[in-house]
């Protein structure tokens, strides 16, 4: 459909470009992290430029903060705004009952703290990150730098006491040197495969020393916007079951491709 964009930005493209349709005159807005989240901070940008768009940000990371600066977005902290009435992010994956696993950007503690203190959470997705189960993609933890070692060998029994699958644990690299997030501490991965019950290990991990919090958003999200390589988009709604469906038409030579930067 898309000359300037692959067909997997594309559908990171219409997600977030439906999406930003539920951005209303006045919102405070929880603004996520990554690649798909990129999309919905350019066209909210775009939107308060051009459309005179009256909002607010509360950016979920170092990066997304200068995004929406660049793009004239107000930016407030979480404390000054207290309370929000939207949060749009991505995700790593989503099940049927829009729970998820995010963090692969390393975003994970700020993101969700803020889309905890937001009314309504909107995931944008391209496909495949929908799945039957979650847990292919390895789990990211925040801990603490210190004693990483023993939290990451205490994280490995409680895998093991779970008779999860798949029990390796990593810790993220950015080089040669540990990861080291927006609060200054480490990501452990899980890779586990496939996780029976997410609601009681995202209990269970936070209970062990060391450890900040972990990627599953359980309970937390109301809406996905599920987008395709062809422009289709598709949007769930957990709280009323509704589900519809859609073309997003878009032109190539629209400002926003024209800068992209990377
Ligand atoms: O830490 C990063 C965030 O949780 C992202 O929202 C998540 O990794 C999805 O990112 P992307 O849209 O780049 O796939």
């Amino acid at each position: 459909m898309s000359d300037t964009l692959s067909p997997i930005d594309t559908a990171k493209f219409v997600a977030a470009k439906r999406a930003v349709e539920f951005v209303e005159d006045g919102m405070k807005l929880g603004l996520g992290t990554g690649s798909t989240a990129f999309w919905m901070v350019r066209l909210l940008g775009e939107m308060v430029r051009n459309d005179g768009l009256k909002i607010v940000g509360v950016p979920t990371s170092t990066r997304t903060a200068e995004l929406a600066r660049q793009e004239g977005i107000k930016v407030i902290s979480l404390d000054e705004a207290k309370w929000l009435d939207l949060t749009i992010d991505g995700a790593d994956e989503f099940d049927a009952e829009l729970n998820l696993i995010k963090g692969g950007g390393g975003a994970l503690l700020q993101e969700k703290i803020v889309a905890t203190a937001s009314d309504q959470m909107i995931v944008i997705s391209d496909v495949s990150k929908q799945v039957d189960t979650l847990g292919a993609f390895p789990l990211p933890v925040e801990v603490i730098p210190f004693g990483w070692q023993t939290t990451k060998a205490l994280i490995e029994e409680t895998l093991v006491s779970m008779d999860v699958l798949g029990q390796r644990t990593t810790l993220r690299m950015n080089g040669a040197t540990p990861y080291v997030t927006d609060e200054g501490n480490h990501i452990i991965d899980l890779h586990v495969q496939r996780i029976g019950n997410a609601r009681q290990l995202a209990l269970i991990l936070n209970q062990i020393p060391g450890v900040v919090e972990n990627g599953l958003f359980i309970d937390i999200c109301d809406v996905v916007v599920i987008g395709h390589g062809d422009g289709r988009v598709e949007t769930h709604d957990i709280n009323s079951g509704e589900t519809t469906e859609g073309l997003v038409h878009f032109a190539e030579n629209e400002n926003i491709f024209s800068d992209m930067g990377d």
